[in-house]
């Protein structure tokens, strides 16, 4: 098998927040058959197993993550077709984006600025700019809780805001996207004015994972925060931004537990200034959900045998 290896490898490298303790191993698998392989080996030793793509919607407990941590920035394989793509789940989305769009494929105009590996945003649906990713995917490949590799088309997947129906149950290997036929300079341009109205309304210049709470329906999770308060409050390093209060940015030396105890601050003080709870919208890979006399992983980033 191919690949880097790490132990006890600082995860606050590998997440946009610069937040997480060590991870016992890390593996950047070079293929899908070597991430599944050791998906299965670890398994079989009863050795908790997390995946992550570009950590840019992710937590990671300062106590770190036990057992091997897979990283999936390796799987690049891509293979462009007539308005289609076949790619692995580790391509960069934003560049999809923009490759996508130099060829007159129209679709992805809206994931022009979202960092992110493409399977993680498959996992994530993510969207932004009344673009989302479900619209596109016509198939999933996936490594599958009983540890084998199968394709899936779209009418087996259910998506919603910000929610897909494998997250929890399935590792995405490989996604084919479909798009529309298109202008390309009307797409490029799109995507300028996207990036441009990400640059004034996001802290992009500091450290986050994008959006911390959903949008409750009919309202916006950044309005509620301010409205109750929080705009600029932080605890530790963690700081609700002044930009964008739906944003909580690393101000150089945040931990988790300030995030996690700022997050929930918020909560309750949105909960009871307007009676709205904010669901989360960032990953907390959880490591205490992980007991070794249980062979089930539970986060809900890993797969479960059931
Ligand atoms: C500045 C900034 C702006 C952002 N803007 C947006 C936005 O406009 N819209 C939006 O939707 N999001 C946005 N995000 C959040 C983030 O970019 C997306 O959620 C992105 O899709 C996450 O992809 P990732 O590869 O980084 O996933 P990670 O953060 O690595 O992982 C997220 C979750 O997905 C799981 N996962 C990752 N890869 C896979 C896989 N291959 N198979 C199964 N599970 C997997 C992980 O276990 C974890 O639970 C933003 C983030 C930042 C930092
Ligand atoms: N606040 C935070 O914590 C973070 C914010 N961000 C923001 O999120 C957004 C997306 O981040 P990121 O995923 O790093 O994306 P970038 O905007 O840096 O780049 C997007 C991707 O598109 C590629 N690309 C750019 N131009 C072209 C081109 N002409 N042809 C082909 N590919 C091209 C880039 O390739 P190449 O690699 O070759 O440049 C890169 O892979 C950015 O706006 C960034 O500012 C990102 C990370 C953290
Ligand atoms: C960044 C993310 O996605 C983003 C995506 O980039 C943008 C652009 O389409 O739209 C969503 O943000 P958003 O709903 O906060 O969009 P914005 O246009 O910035 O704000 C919505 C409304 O809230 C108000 N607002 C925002 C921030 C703030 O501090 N105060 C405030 O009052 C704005 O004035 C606006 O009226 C996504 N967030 C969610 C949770 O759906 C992410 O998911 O990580």
């Amino acid at each position: 098998m191919a690949g880097r290896v790490e132990k006890n490898y600082p995860l606050h490298q590998l997440t946009t927040w610069k937040i997480g303790g060590p991870a016992e191993a890390v593996y950047w698998p070079q293929t899908k058959e070597d991430l599944a392989t050791v998906w299965q080996r670890a398994q079989k030793a009863d050795v908790p197993v997390w995946l992550i793509g570009q950590g840019s919607n992710l937590l990671v407990p300062d106590s770190g993550l036990p057992g091997v941590t897979l990283v999936t920035t390796s799987l690049r394989a891509i293979e462009w077709g007539n308005y289609t793509v076949q790619v692995e789940a580790g391509y960069p989305l934003a560049r999809l984006a923009q490759e996508a769009g130099e060829r007159g494929f129209s679709g992805l105009a809206f994931a022009r600025g979202i960092p992110g590996s493409v399977g993680g945003a498959v996992m994530m649906n993510a969207g932004a700019h009344g673009g989302a990713m479900a619209p596109h995917i016509a198939a999933v490949t996936a490594l599958w809780p009983d540890g084998t590799v199968k394709k899936v088309g779209k009418a087996e997947l259910e998506f919603a805001y910000r929610s897909c129906s494998l997250r929890g149950h399935a590792w995405v290997l490989e996604v084919e996207l479909m798009f529309a036929p298109g202008d390309r300079e009307t797409i490029l341009q799109e995507m300028k004015e996207n990036l441009t109205k990400r640059a004034l309304n996001q802290p992009l210049e500091k450290p986050s994972a994008g959006s911390v709470f959903q949008n409750p329906p009919g309202d916006s999770a950044g309005r509620l925060i301010e409205a109750a308060g929080w705009k600029g409050r932080g605890v530790g390093g963690a700081q609700v931004s002044t930009k964008h209060s739906n944003f909580i940015v690393n101000t150089g030396n945040a931990k988790a537990i300030d995030v996690l105890t700022l997050i929930e601050k918020i909560q309750k003080s949105v909960e009871l200034e307007f009676g709205v709870i904010l669901q989360t919208e960032v990953a907390y890979l959880n490591d205490t959900q992980y007991t070794r006399s249980d062979a089930r992983i539970k986060g809900e980033q890993s797969l479960e045998n059931n």
